[in-house]
């Protein structure tokens, strides 16, 4: 049996109490995202942390993705899905059961998570008090093979063109807890997917949030060899980036968290959510949780 070193609750309380002060009545954003979900025990922690948060004083807004129980009922209906730079290709019969997976059941799981810890949280989507309108994505894209650009077609994927964070204020002066899903109308009518990433970036951004953290499936940014990076600057994380360290899936998420910086979010870390309470380690210990991106 490995031996535990005992814990000291002063040492525990007189370290979390001076972070617990700085965060006091301040927003901090949590993107929870479907890799770090599904583990039962995990999910009881992070509502845990959410709720425990909004006890001692934060005001804590859950933005919510689930790509991977996207892919799962997808499945089932035999729907076909693919992934072009990093994002879902998005037609009339997905976005709906985009949209029925996270404004339905995930949202809904999450906002009874919270709620069975003792918190009051209420779950909804960019659509709820017209929180966010969405334009369709368009982005240029180079043909390796031709190197001619061509505009990049996702269909009804979306990015918030205009966040009005009215419906969030209001929420969060009642001490509940929104929990939002990024899907959002656009001008013309349609519902768009908004990727989980950009939709907390953009949220954080018009909330003004002392932090944004980024719950996934890694301990953070890692380097070349593997190791975590505890700190990076703006442009440390672009030139990472420009020598393929960072790659894949992490690469809109440096991407939103730059943004995020640049609109005013004072620090964005990328942490590994499915460490138990990683919130709280992050947000009141000394040494933090994960990689802290500043400007
Ligand atoms: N330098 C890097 N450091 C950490 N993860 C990286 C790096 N480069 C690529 N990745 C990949 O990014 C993934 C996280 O992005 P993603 O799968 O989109 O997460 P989520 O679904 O939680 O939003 C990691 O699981 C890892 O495979
Ligand atoms: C346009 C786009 O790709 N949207 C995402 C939305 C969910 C998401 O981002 O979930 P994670 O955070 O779990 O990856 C999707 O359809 O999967």
């Amino acid at each position: 049996m490995t031996e535990t070193a005992p814990i000291n609750p002063a040492k525990v309380i007189s370290t979390a109490l001076p972070h617990m002060l700085r965060y006091d009545d301040q927003v901090v954003v949590v993107k929870y995202g479907g890799h770090a979900m599904g583990d039962p025990a995990l999910g009881n922690a992070f509502a845990r942390d959410i709720t425990l948060l909004r006890l001692a004083g934060v005001l804590p807004v859950v933005v919510h993705g689930g790509g991977p129980q996207i892919g799962t009922m997808l499945d089932r209906l035999g729907i076909k899905s693919e992934f072009r730079n990093g994002l879902r290709v998005t037609d009339k019969a997905t976005v709906e059961i985009v949209e029925m997976v996270l404004a339905g059941s995930i949202n809904k799981e999450i906002v009874h998570l919270i709620n069975a810890e003792g918190g009051k949280a209420v779950g909804l989507c960019g659509k709820d008090g017209n929180m966010v309108t969405a334009e369709k994505l368009t982005r240029r894209v180079r043909d390796p093979n031709s190197a001619i650009e061509q505009i990049l077609d996702l269909g009804f994927v979306g990015e918030p063109a205009e966040v009005n964070p009215t419906v969030l204020r209001l929420v969060m002066k009642e001490e509940l807890i929104p929990v939002v899903a990024p899907v959002a109308p656009g001008v013309d009518g349609e519902t768009y997917n908004i990727n989980a990433d950009t939709f907390a970036g953009a949220i954080a951004g018009a909330l003004d949030a002392k932090r944004l953290l980024f719950l996934t499936d890694v301990p953070g940014v890692l380097d070349a060899n593997g190791k975590l990076i505890k700190e990076l600057t703006v442009s440390q994380a672009r030139a990472l980036i420009e020598d393929g360290t960072i790659s894949g899936g992490m690469i809109p998420k440096v991407e939103t968290c730059i943004e995020a910086l640049e609109r005013g979010v004072e620090g964005v870390v990328i942490l590994n959510g499915k460490v138990p309470h990683a919130v709280l380690l992050e947000l009141f210990t000394d040494q933090g949780a994960g990689t802290l991106l500043r400007p």
